[in-house]
């Protein structure tokens, strides 16, 4: 065992059918199911306009340094997102244009990363899904050492390997394979609930009456005899 310089090369992926399905629903839809605690943190963002959907290679990189991010992209299959846990670090990036490409001939879906891109002009016109939660020109280093494919933790949630990550404008969901398919189900019916609702707006008869009756059942205390006096 050497903790710390280590690499599984085995990961247990969910069925890509079942992953897939997730490419089409909204982040939010998902995070409205799963009890508002699964999104990862806003400071890592979109660095264009790509939504992904797919299960997680993971990578502890020590902070500056993309060696085992390199061993990463040799080792992931199409589909796949590879997660990186960069602790942050904003001083050093961990990838760029030429990474990218590569991954993107092999088909592999995206790079989440908890640390710094660069060449950030050409990943704006990428069809490859980047988020991270910045920007630096100076590189990385190449020393190690690192793991791959164990647990990691990336803007306040942890991933594992095969976890399914889902990635839109909104931000980043983390699923578990054990209860994506109970999640897919009640984000389609969610997804159907919102296309009504909007469906009710257009028609001007979106029933607003339960706003009124939450504050009653919370007791506020509504003011109509005189306006707000300073
Ligand atoms: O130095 C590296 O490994 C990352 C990099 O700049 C690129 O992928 O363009
Ligand atoms: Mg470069």
């Amino acid at each position: 065992m050497k903790p710390g310089f280590r690499i599984y090369t085995k990961v247990n992926r969910p069925p890509s059918v079942l992953v897939e399905k997730f490419n089409h629903i909204p982040v939010a839809n998902i995070a409205d199911n799963m009890g508002r605690i699964s999104c990862v943190d806003t400071g890592i963002k979109p660095f264009n306009r790509v939504k992904m959907a797919g299960p997680a290679i993971t990578v502890k990189a020590p902070v500056g340094d993309n060696l085992m991010f390199h061993k990463a992209l040799d080792m992931a299959q199409k589909g796949d997102i590879i997660v990186v846990d960069g602790e942050g670090s904003m001083n050093h990036s961990l990838t760029g244009e030429v990474m990218m490409r590569y991954a993107m001939s092999k088909g592999i879906k995206g790079f989440v990363v908890d640390g710094c891109i660069r060449d950030v002009e050409a990943v704006k016109e990428l069809e490859f899904g980047v988020y991270a939660r910045g920007v630096q020109p100076k590189g990385p280093y190449k020393n190690g050492p690192g793991e791959i494919n164990v647990p990691v933790s990336i803007g306040g949630q942890v991933v594992n390997p095969g976890d399914i990550l889902v990635c839109d404008m909104d931000g980043i969901v983390v699923i578990k394979p054990d209860d994506a398919l109970f999640l897919l189900e009640r984000s389609l019916k969610h997804n159907q609930i919102e296309e009504e609702y909007m469906d009710l707006i257009e028609k001007g008869i979106w029933d607003r009456s339960w706003v009124d009756q939450e504050l009653e059942n919370k007791g506020c205390e509504i003011i109509e005899d005189f306006a707000y006096k300073s």
